[in-house]
């Protein structure tokens, strides 16, 4: 991310610059705070497992030969001791005897099969079992040590991302910390003197919509929004406040939103002017959002990046899928092929140009295709509301049937979505 201050770049040069940023250093967690970082090396068993052969079923397990039973059917001579906990290590079974075991007991040497307890019936010191019970036949209802992984075998590849799942499973195998790029934490400036954080806007006033909606949106993206501050319009206090930041350092991105535009109201640019910082993205192709832009501030060690979100709803929410999500992937540490997603879709009407540029046009999934949402100016919401999925449309636009690239929303991949026009 070397590249000097830049004039208007495509779409594609922006996503990939953003996703030339270098990964974030890895950490040594506990599986709990590593939840949602990326895994620096393969999650491997640290024994068997299970590591002992072990009952499916609360029963006896029964050792290989029963006694003679009176009534003609097989009996064992049942242990006095009763299963307290899958804790008890029970002592070997002699020829003849079963013992109590729970679910999940390690079962003791000798053990031919488990029968589980509604398959039994205990006469005094004796156990009989049904006779139509399966549970005689060798090993049924036992878990053989090393069934679900053997010592050394990968669980988790290195790359991947450690899911609440997979932390799991880091813990049956037996670790109890792995080195992964944890969340990149994330700061929020939100700008603008006149917006309002509850009620009914006055006149001249705006209702906030980052401040509710980017917090769930980077967590989906898997960052962290550790810090939400709010400023006006005055750009000395926005340099001030991104110096201070970055003195901190306990963040690794800062995401404004605000004063993207080149006017004399617009504080980003000279705020970042007076700091040095490197433009990286200075302006894209592509409306909405093409003021956005992505810096790098210089810090004592790690870069930080700073991603300015135009003010506008729609052009902040389109600059974030755009260039937010390969730039969290990248600092992710996620490999470079998978950095720039997009989801090949076909237009299922005609899909509208913007006046300059590619446009970024909220979509939703009708029978044949993607169709515009309809409400999407740039100051609106009620269009991305509606929306799965942002539609790149070519200068010219799109007809139906066309093929079109596509950029899912962050969030926005609802269970509730109505597909049908
Ligand atoms: N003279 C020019 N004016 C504008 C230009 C331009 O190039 N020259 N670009 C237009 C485009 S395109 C966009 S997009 C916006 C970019 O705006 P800024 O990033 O500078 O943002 P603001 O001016 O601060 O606000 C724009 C608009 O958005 C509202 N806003 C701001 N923050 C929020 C928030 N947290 N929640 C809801 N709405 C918000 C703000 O009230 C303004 O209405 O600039 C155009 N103008
Ligand atoms: O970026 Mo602005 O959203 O084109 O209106």
């Amino acid at each position: 991310m070397t590249q000097p201050r830049t004039a208007m770049i495509t779409l594609t040069q922006a996503r990939e610059r953003a996703a030339a940023a270098g990964p974030l250093a890895a950490d040594r967690l506990s599986l709990q705070e590593a939840i949602g970082g990326v895994l620096l090396d393969p999650v491997r068993a640290l024994q068997d497992i299970p590591h002992a052969s072990t009952s499916a079923m609360d029963g006896w397990a029964l050792a290989a030969d029963p006694l003679r039973s009176s009534t003609g059917g097989p009996e064992w001579a049942l242990r006095p001791e009763q299963a307290q906990s899958p804790a008890d290590r029970p002592a070997p079974l002699l020829p003849g005897e079963a013992t109590e075991v729970l679910t999940g007991s390690v079962v003791p040497t000798g053990t031919h099969a488990v029968l589980r307890t509604e398959h039994g019936i205990t006469d005094g010191p004796r156990l009989r079992a049904l006779s139509t019970s399966p549970d005689t036949a060798p090993q049924r209802n036992v878990r053989p040590a090393g069934a679900e992984c053997r010592a050394e075998d990968q669980l988790v590849p290195a790359g991947a991302v450690l899911t609440p799942a997979r932390a799991a499973v880091a813990a049956v195998a037996g670790h109890d910390h792995v080195t992964v790029i944890r969340r990149p934490r994330v700061h929020l400036v939100l700008t603008g003197a006149e917006v309002t954080t509850s009620g009914m806007p006055a006149p001249g006033e705006v209702r906030d919509v980052f401040g509710l909606a980017l917090p769930q949106m980077l967590h989906e993206m898997g960052a962290a929004a550790v810090t939400t501050q709010r400023l006006g319009d005055d750009p000395e206090t926005l340099a001030a406040t991104l110096r201070q930041i970055s003195e901190v350092g306990s963040v690794d991105l800062i995401v404004t939103s605000g004063g993207t535009a080149h006017s004399r109201a617009d504080a980003l640019r000279p705020a970042l002017h007076a700091l040095g910082a490197e433009l990286t993205v200075d302006s894209v192709d592509m409306r909405p959002g093409h003021p956005v832009l992505l810096a790098r501030l210089s810090r004592r060690k790690e870069p930080l990046y700073l991603l300015g979100l135009p003010g506008n709803p729609l052009a902040g929410f389109s600059a974030l899928t755009a260039l937010g999500v390969p730039l969290l992937r990248a600092l992710r540490g996620i490999p470079a092929a998978e950095r720039t997603p997009t989801v090949g879709l076909t237009a299922g009407a005609r899909l509208p140009a913007a006046r300059r540029g590619v446009r970024l046009l909220p979509v939703r999934r009708g029978p044949k295709g993607v169709l515009p949402a309809g409400h999407s100016r740039s100051h609106m919401m009620r269009g991305l509301a509606q929306s799965e999925a942002l539609a790149i449309v070519p200068e010219g636009g799109l007809a139906p049937g066309d093929p079109v690239d596509c950029l899912l929303v962050p969030g926005q991949r609802g269970e509730d979505f109505e597909w049908d026009d």
